[in-house]
């Protein structure tokens, strides 16, 4: 009995197990026996540090799961205002390698963040049927603010995946609020419209007959309606579409979140699929990190390649976060035409980003 005990470690080994066992909500600021420094190490399990603030809303949750099974993740910190408890009870148990922490509240936002890679933020309201991403602006606006505040002080050369909307206004926000903290590398800040693309991949591959797996559409401008710009000319593998098909497959991918929001009904905005979009971008986010060759992606990022401060085009990934931003390439009248109506309204939306920051 005494050698079976042994096996199991000394006495204080096998009281922090069972009070592990206990209390398994990993909360930050829950009392226990077990002190987690007293917890055995897993043995500095190499991977990166990924915060997820807005963790246990309707993308939040799903995200945290995806990113408690990606392998490129050791440590995860799910942050919320309400609910975080919960999730990370939940997500703690899965026999993945990352370790969940959880943090509830403004007062636990700078523990949440300290040491991070990367920091995702899906916090903030959705849309309801009827309404526009820049109706979430008087709410979101402030929220991602504060976050960014939050950022520029306690890990400030992070990567920052925004998915909040108004997604054209809320990086020039994040923008604004590292500059003014003397903390702004441009490389580091991408507004994730990948969503676009998965949207813009499995259209196309409907109308053509093929495996969206095997379809890659590049969309730029921003992420609201117009500015939603599939560049279906540079579609790989090369295809080519009627005017018909063109115009009913910009107009689909331009408005596959109302197309949702209206089949919600009430019941918010897309998170499944944006959980599942939200993944692959922070997953190539990570692979660039980790020094992988070639990695590309399209995101809403400070730019030059328009007269616009910020769009959205095809970056490549990479240890310190964006190492270059693409030029638009060879586009169709359509297109041409799209573009200019996207620059009108994005301008407006940078620009009501700006101000609220500068406020
Ligand atoms: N970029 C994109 O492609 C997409 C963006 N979105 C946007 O993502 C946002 C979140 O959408 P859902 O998850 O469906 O909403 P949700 O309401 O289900 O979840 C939002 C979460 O944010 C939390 N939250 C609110 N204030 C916070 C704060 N100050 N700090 C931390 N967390 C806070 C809430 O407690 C809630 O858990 C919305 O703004 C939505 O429009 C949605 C789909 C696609
Ligand atoms: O449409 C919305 O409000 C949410 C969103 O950004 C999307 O699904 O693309």
């Amino acid at each position: 009995m005494e050698q079976q005990l042994n096996r199991g470690g000394d006495a204080n080994q096998r009281i922090a197990r069972i009070s592990a066992h206990l209390n398994p909500n990993q909360m930050e600021g829950n009392s226990s026996l077990l002190e987690r420094a007293n917890c055995r190490a897993k043995g500095g399990s190499p991977g990166f540090k990924v915060a997820i603030l807005g963790a246990a809303g309707g993308i939040g949750q799903p995200l945290s799961m995806l990113m408690k099974m990606n392998p490129l993740v050791s440590v995860l910190h799910l942050y919320d205002v309400a609910n975080t408890p919960g999730v990370t009870s939940d997500l703690s148990h899965m026999d993945t390698g990352a370790v969940v922490r959880g943090f509830l509240g403004p007062q636990q936002l700078e523990n949440a963040l300290t040491g991070m890679d990367l920091v995702i933020i899906p916090a903030g309201v959705p849309r309801k049927p009827g309404m526009t991403r820049d109706d979430l602006f008087n709410i979101n606006a402030g929220i991602v603010k504060t976050l960014c505040e939050g950022i520029a002080k306690c890990c400030p050369k992070a990567i920052v995946n925004v998915i909040s909307n108004p997604v054209n206004s809320t990086v020039p926000i994040a923008a604004e609020v590292f500059k003014k903290a003397g903390t702004y590398d441009p490389r580091t800040l991408l507004g994730v419209t990948m969503l676009d693309v998965v949207r813009a991949n499995t259209f196309v591959a409907e109308v053509l007959g093929l495996d969206p797996r095997e379809v890659d559409v590049p969309v730029v401008g921003g992420h609201a309606g117009v500015t939603i710009l599939p560049l279906l000319s540079q579609i790989k593998p090369p295809c080519s579409f009627t005017s018909e098909e063109a115009a009913y497959l910009t107009s689909r991918i331009q408005n596959g979140g109302t197309e949702v929001v209206e089949a919600k009904a009430g019941a918010g905005s897309a998170t499944l699929s944006m959980a599942y979009a939200a993944v692959k971008f922070a997953d190539a986010c990570l692979q660039g990190l980790r020094g992988d060759a070639n990695v590309i992606r399209c995101a809403f990022v400070d730019s030059v390649v328009t007269e616009l401060p910020f769009f959205a085009s095809k970056v490549r990934l990479g240890r310190n976060g964006i190492e270059e931003v693409y030029a638009l390439g060879p586009m169709n009248e359509f297109e041409r035409t799209g573009l200019e109506m996207a620059k009108k309204e994005l301008a407006a939306s940078i620009e009501k980003g700006v101000s609220f920051a500068a406020k």
